[in-house]
């Protein structure tokens, strides 16, 4: 990222001005991908091949139970993991450079404040270190957590170390953003808080956003939801088709809904 891009992601995220994208644009298109770790009888395949596609504005939350593979797959959106098979594009990004990932774990670095942690990849890629601190100066106001700014890591809450780590993606303002489990070790209140602020962010920078979680209530709260079991990314309400599935016009659902339909295929021949 160069200083120019600084400027007017700092300006895009105070101010909202990001110009529509066009919302059938796909930002990123997995196309029959798997993921397998190890090998031989060693290996373990975390994600059969997946078909999704999420566009501009798309609200999606991956749900399954731990292990189910929601991790694998949101690590294989943001290009942090290679396909084994199958592919992964980004058709309207630069590349998985344009995307944002909000880690699971707790990942502030416990030397520096708030506003220099969430400014940080943002120095690391370059950004003269004024307007690094504006656009997380901006960004922690998206979530909420501006007063936080000159607090070390040790100093807040896990809920607020949550807002924090969102607040350190958008200030890259990516067009993708993934949220591995935001809220998974968050009690009911604050886990809201979190969710609440990714999608407010979102909607302010114009972003996608993708969640994985356990929670129902949580995925209750964007507009389509995917099940993954045992690595297979299925529908909504399970592996029969469209059947209950929300949202199913939405693209994403749709996609799975198609990849869903065809494993059935494949399994019962
Ligand atoms: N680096 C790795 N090496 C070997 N196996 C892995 C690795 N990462 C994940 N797995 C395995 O792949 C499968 C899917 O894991 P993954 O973390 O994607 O699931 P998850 O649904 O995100 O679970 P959780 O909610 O507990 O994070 C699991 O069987 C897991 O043990």
């Amino acid at each position: 990222m160069t200083a120019g891009d600084a400027t007017a992601t700092d300006a895009a995220v105070r101010n909202g001005t990001r110009p529509a994208p066009p919302t059938d644009e796909v930002l990123v298109a997995c196309q029959d991908a798997a993921l397998t770790f190890g090998r031989g009888q060693h290996a373990v395949v975390a994600v059969h091949g997946a078909t999704l596609r999420v566009r501009a504005g798309d609200r999606l939350a991956i749900v399954g139970s731990s292990g189910s593979g929601k991790t694998s797959l949101l690590h294989l959106l943001a290009g942090l993991e290679q396909p084994t098979s199958g592919t992964v594009a980004w058709p309207a990004l630069a590349g998985p450079r344009d995307t944002g990932l909000v880690f699971q774990s707790d990942s502030l670095i416990p030397a520096l404040d708030v506003v220099e942690n969430t400014a940080l990849p943002l120095v690391l890629a370059g950004v003269p270190e004024a307007d690094a601190r504006d656009a997380a100066t901006a960004a922690l106001a998206l979530v909420d957590a501006a007063h936080l700014a000159e607090r070390l890591p040790e100093e807040i809450s896990g809920g607020q170390a949550q807002r924090v780590a969102a607040a350190r993606v958008l200030a890259q303002a990516p067009r993708l953003i993934l949220a591995d489990e935001p809220t998974g070790r968050l009690d009911h209140t604050t886990g809201g808080r979190v969710l609440d602020a990714l999608l407010t962010a979102a909607d302010r920078t114009r972003a996608a956003l993708v969640v994985t979680t356990h929670d129902p209530a949580v995925a209750g709260r964007l507009a389509t939801r995917l099940t993954m079991r045992d690595g297979r990314l299925l529908t909504a309400e399970g592996a029969e088709g469209t059947e209950g599935a929300e949202g199913a016009e939405n693209t994403a659902a749709a996609a799975a809904t198609q990849e869903t339909a065809t494993q059935e295929t494949e399994e019962t021949s």
